[in-house]
């Protein structure tokens, strides 16, 4: 399993019985699986436009991710953990919503049945896109400090001005590609799709590097020197830019290009430069496909999200760059910090009882960790709360 450890916990006692509202997204490459904890000595103070019936449980976002293919690591931890009874009736939901999960991504239809055979769980199925959206639009007027521009190798958060949100371009790079108009909560149209995406970027990756994990393949796209098997610019015109149609001579011209010409075995060039090249050019025409679809509808925002952008700085340098190159600095590329958990925390926000509140996001870690995962090691949790019926 790989799992995002998840730190500073609001409630440095709590146990796993206070984990509720576990939410999955299943997807063609990996299982995302947000839940959330609470202290249940200390619910909060309902607020004054609360009725009396409702209390607002506070507590943290945790964040997990799995393999699709080796989805019984997933089964084993929530059957080991047996996250699906906890904190189900204990918080007011009905007895019917035990042993039901909100589940969204192909493989909540393909492995429905597993997880019924194998745990007695139905799993009631959140549709993908609306997920990602609702996900989306959930860290973006909820979560502060979760969008930022890469530029110059440099993070800026942005502030979201939450009444000039929309529209905005939603980039979802999972193992293929989806591109959403966003509209307003709950409006969108998938305008768009690739299927040159993660998967690809894995897949070719795996096949002509040997790499063993994905994240040998990135750190080998850091390492490598995409020139010297891109064919550039200044290698067809004898070392000078094209400045004519807006092309430096270290422009790429040719993506892998320069393999035609070079006869050269593919165990002579380096697992680190393949890498490097794969990732620019999946990159780059995601970037170049994201801007065509802004420009179609005239929005100036593009949020990218999805697993493959993993907060890598080419990743995000490739997409920012090849996005204002395009749009002339017309169009922003944004990246989010809980990229790869859209859909997921849009299957989340379909619990009946999770709403809006203003969340903040951990940035830094400290001693408290994830109450289910104690030895893993990424990325942040969400403070946020949710309502219950007492
Ligand atoms: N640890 C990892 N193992 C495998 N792939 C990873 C890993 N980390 C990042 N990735 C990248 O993330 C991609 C999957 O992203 P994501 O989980 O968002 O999509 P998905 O839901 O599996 O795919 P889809 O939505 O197309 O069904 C992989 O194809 C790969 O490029
Ligand atoms: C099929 C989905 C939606 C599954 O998540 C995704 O992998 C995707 O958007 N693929 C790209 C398919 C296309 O539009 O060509």
């Amino acid at each position: 399993m790989d799992g995002d450890r998840i730190q500073d916990l609001t409630f440095v006692n709590s146990s796993v019985d206070e984990i509720s509202h576990l939410a999955l997204d299943i997807g063609g490459s990996l299982i995302k699986m947000v839940y959330f904890s609470t202290n249940r000595e200390k619910p909060i103070d309902k607020t004054q436009n609360n009725s009396s019936k409702d209390n607002l449980l506070s507590g943290r976002l945790y964040f997990l991710k799995f393999e699709t293919s080796k989805i019984n690591e997933c089964l084993d931890f929530i059957s080991s953990k047996l996250l699906h009874y906890r904190g189900v009736q204990q918080y007011g939901f009905p007895a019917s919503d035990q042993n039901t999960i909100k589940a969204t991504g192909g493989g909540a239809f393909k492995f429905a049945d597993l997880f019924k055979e194998k745990l007695g769980i139905s799993l009631d199925k959140v549709e993908e896109m609306g997920s990602l959206v609702s996900g989306a639009n959930f860290l973006l007027k909820s979560v502060s400090s979760e969008a930022f521009t890469y530029v110059n190798s440099q993070r800026n958060y942005v502030q979201i001005d939450h009444n000039d949100l929309y529209p905005y371009l939603l980039v979802n790079i999972g193992s293929g590609v989806s591109m959403i108009k966003v509209d307003g909560d709950g409006k969108f149209e998938r305008v768009s799709g690739t299927s040159v995406g993660g998967g690809t970027f894995w897949g070719l990756g795996k096949l002509l590097t040997k790499c063993k994990s994905f994240d040998d393949l990135l750190v080998m796209s850091h390492q490598g020197n995409n020139r010297v098997i891109d064919m550039l610019v200044g290698d067809i015109y004898g070392g000078m830019d094209y400045l004519k149609i807006g092309l430096s001579s270290t422009a790429i011209a040719s993506s892998f290009g320069k393999a035609v010409s070079e006869n050269k075995e593919l165990e002579e060039y380096k697992p680190e430069d393949m890498a490097r090249s794969l990732l620019r050019m999946i990159s780059n025409n995601i970037g170049q496909i994201a801007y065509l679809n802004a420009l179609r509808f005239g929005l100036k925002k593009i949020f990218f999200g999805g697993f493959f952008i993993r907060g890598h700085a080419y990743t995000m340098d490739t997409i920012s760059v090849a996005v204002d190159f395009w749009s002339k600095g017309e169009a922003k590329a944004m990246f989010l910090r809980h990229e790869g958990f859209l859909g997921a925390l849009g299957a989340f926000t379909n619990y009946q009882r999770v709403e809006e509140f203003p969340c903040t996001a951990s940035l830094t870690g400290d001693d408290n960790q994830n109450p289910l995962v104690e030895d893993l090691n990424d990325n942040g949790t969400i403070e946020c709360c949710v309502r219950s019926i007492n």
